[in-house]
This record gives C-alpha cells, sequence and structure tokens, in this order.
C-alpha cells in the first residue's frame, strides 16, 4: 500500500481548506497530520476516504498492482471526527454489526472483539448499551470498530480526543501494535507529546498548507536547527553577560539561576561552553533538543508571525 497525494487542493465555498498539499505515505508507517484547528485535516481524510474529492490535484492509493483514487472501503478502518455507532445497541452488537458489514464471520468477530475488549479494559462492558458508556469509553469502543476487520490501512480522525492520560498511552500502545501487524495507520492529532512516541513521519499544516513535514529529527532540523543550552547555578547568573556572547541569540532567564540559552544556526558549541566555564560555576549545563511541542509552537509562530508565547495562548 502506498499513498500518494499530488498537489491536492479543496474549495468550500469561501475557504481553501485545503491548497496545492503534496505528500506520500509508505506501507507499514504510522503518519500523522499535525495542525492547529482548521488547518485542513479532516479535509484531507475526507478526500482519503471517498467522502469528498479533490477540486485539483490528485489521490492515488497504489495497493497489489491495482491504483485507486481513495482508499477503497474493502482497505480501510476510519474513525471519522463525527463518532456514529448506535447508542441503544451494546458494545458486542456495535462491534459485530460493523465487522459483519466488513464481511467478517461472527465467531472470528467474537474472537478478535474478545482480545480488544481485554487491551481496552472493556470485557466487563460489552453487554451494556454504548450509551451507558462515558465518551472515553465509546471512544474506545470506536477504535475496535474501526480494526476488527484487519484492514490494510487504518485513518483515525483525532484518535486520543477525550480520552485521560492512561487511555492515551493504551492508544499509543493499540496503534503500535496495528503498526506491528502490518497495518498502515494515519492519525489526525493535536497531542504532540502521544504523536511523538508514535509516528514515523508527519506532515504539520496551517490554514491549508505544508508547513513542515518529515521525520521527527527531519522537523527537528528543519524547525529549529539552533542548538539551546540549559544552564542553572547556584547563585544568580549573569544575564547581561550572557546575552553578550557572539554566538548567542537569545537568553530566557527563567529564574535568576537558571536560564536557557539558543545559539546561532551553525554555532561551534565548544567555544560556547569554554566561555560559560571561565566565567561561571553552573550546577547543571545540558544541551537541549525541543520535543514536537516546542517545535510546532516555533513552526507555527514563525507561520503566523507571533512570538511562540503568542502562538501558545
Ligand atoms: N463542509 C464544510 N463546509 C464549509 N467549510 C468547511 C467544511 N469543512 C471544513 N470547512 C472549513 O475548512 C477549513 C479546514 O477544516 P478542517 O475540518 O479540515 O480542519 P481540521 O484541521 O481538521 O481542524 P480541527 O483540528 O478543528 O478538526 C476550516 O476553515 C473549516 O471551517
Amino acid at each position: 500500500m502506498q499513498l500518494r497525494i499530488d498537489a491536492v487542493t479543496k474549495q468550500y465555498a469561501t475557504v481553501t481548506a485545503v491548497n496545492q498539499v503534496s505528500f506520500q505515505i509508505q506501507s507499514g508507517e504510522i503518519f500523522a497530520l499535525l495542525g492547529p484547528n482548521g488547518a485542513g485535516k479532516s479535509s484531507i481524510i475526507r478526500m482519503l476516504v471517498g467522502m469528498t474529492k479533490p477540486d485539483a490535484g490528485s489521490i492515488s492509493v497504489c495497493y497489489q498492482d491495482q491504483t485507486f483514487h481513495h482508499v477503497p472501503r474493502r482497505l480501510l478502518g476510519y474513525l471519522p471526527e463525527d463518532r456514529g455507532l448506535y447508542g441503544d445497541k451494546s458494545v458486542e452488537k456495535n462491534l459485530l454489526f460493523l465487522a459483519q458489514l466488513h464481511g467478517l464471520g461472527k465467531t472470528e468477530a467474537l474472537s478478535r472483539m474478545d482480545h480488544w475488549l481485554e487491551v481496552f479494559e472493556l470485557t466487563e462492558r460489552r453487554h451494556d448499551d454504548l450509551k451507558q458508556l462515558s465518551k472515553g469509553n465509546q471512544q474506545k469502543v470506536q477504535l475496535i470498530a474501526a480494526v476488527l476487520h484487519k484492514p490494510a490501512l487504518v485513518i483515525l480522525d483525532e484518535p486520543f480526543s477525550g480520552l485521560d492520560p492512561i487511555n492515551q498511552e493504551k492508544v499509543v500502545d493499540f496503534l503500535k501494535q496495528l503498526k506491528q501487524n502490518g497495518m498502515t495507520v494515519i492519525l489526525s492529532a493535536h497531542q504532540m507529546a502521544m504523536v511523538e512516541k508514535l509516528a514515523d513521519r508527519m506532515v504539520l499544516m496551517a490554514k491549508g498548507e505544508v508547513v513542515l513535514a518529515g521525520t521527527l529529527a527531519e522537523i527537528r532540523q528543519q524547525a529549529q536547527p539552533e542548538v539551546q543550552i540549559q544552564l542553572s547555578s547556584k547563585v544568580p547568573l549573569p544575564a547581561d553577560w550572557l546575552r553578550s556572547l557572539e554566538a548567542v541569540t537569545a537568553v530566557e532567564m527563567h529564574q535568576p539561576e537558571q536560564a536557557l540559552l539558543t545559539l546561532q544556526r551553525d554555532a561551534e558549541v565548544g567555544p560556547v561552553l569554554q566561555q560559560l566555564l571561565g566565567r561561571i560555576e553552573p550546577e547543571q549545563i545540558a544541551m537541549q533538543k525541543p520535543d514536537l511541542h516546542q517545535l510546532y509552537l516555533n513552526a507555527m509562530s514563525r507561520h503566523q508571525g507571533q512570538t511562540p508565547q503568542e502562538a501558545a495562548a
């Protein structure tokens, strides 16, 4: 399975939801669509699953020597943005119904269901009506429904939304298991800490356009190649002197005794460390790699011409 999105544009009335977006997804990878509300993630997903069509550009899905313009239903497991199961039916009946729609036999469906209900600690709720479950537990049932028929490709629109931290971790494990089982996974999400643990590659979108794309390491390189040094001391640090260092472009004082220095792109770290150690007796000194959350805020602020603090607000 390989997906290729080529210069795809989607227009709704006056809004260009997706503007000339291109990227590829390889077989067996976990691929994340990231971006603020309204960035165009769900619009892309709806085109991938065939609910809508691009106004320009093309989507091609290659699977076993065949090419499609969207993911064919038989290959797809889908968690839609608008969750849609039957509240008046039990967990088991909902899952059986959807599995059978995908052509799965009852015995096989029940056996696969046992496994996933156990994973998500829902075994005891299987005969309860769905509407009796909490929002988070309903979400977990919907995730199970998306994969029970073992699709080649799973597309999940915000799989972490509405889940507490423990259940978010369970979904991370669930997605890793899908990958181990050979499935390709596409997800949209706002939870950067979860995406960082999971995604092989990602695109970061804003206002319908791709801002950054690649592996986390590649995104780090594109978004913030500057090295940062975290410095702490037992006594207040000489902030003005730190700011005066040639290779230092920014100094954030977290407390009088703690600073985060940002170095110029391509600055040599060795001479800076020597200067620091010549003047300061540090309690701790460490190079810092920005996490995905910080990279995201930096990229968004650059895109919108704001400071990272304004972008986070
Ligand atoms: N059916 C529609 N009719 C009109 N405009 C739409 C429609 N669907 C989406 N849009 C607009 O297209 C833009 C992209 O929306 P989309 O839902 O794809 O963003 P998103 O990245 O999934 O956002 P979120 O994180 O909030 O789910 C937004 O400006 C949205 O208002």
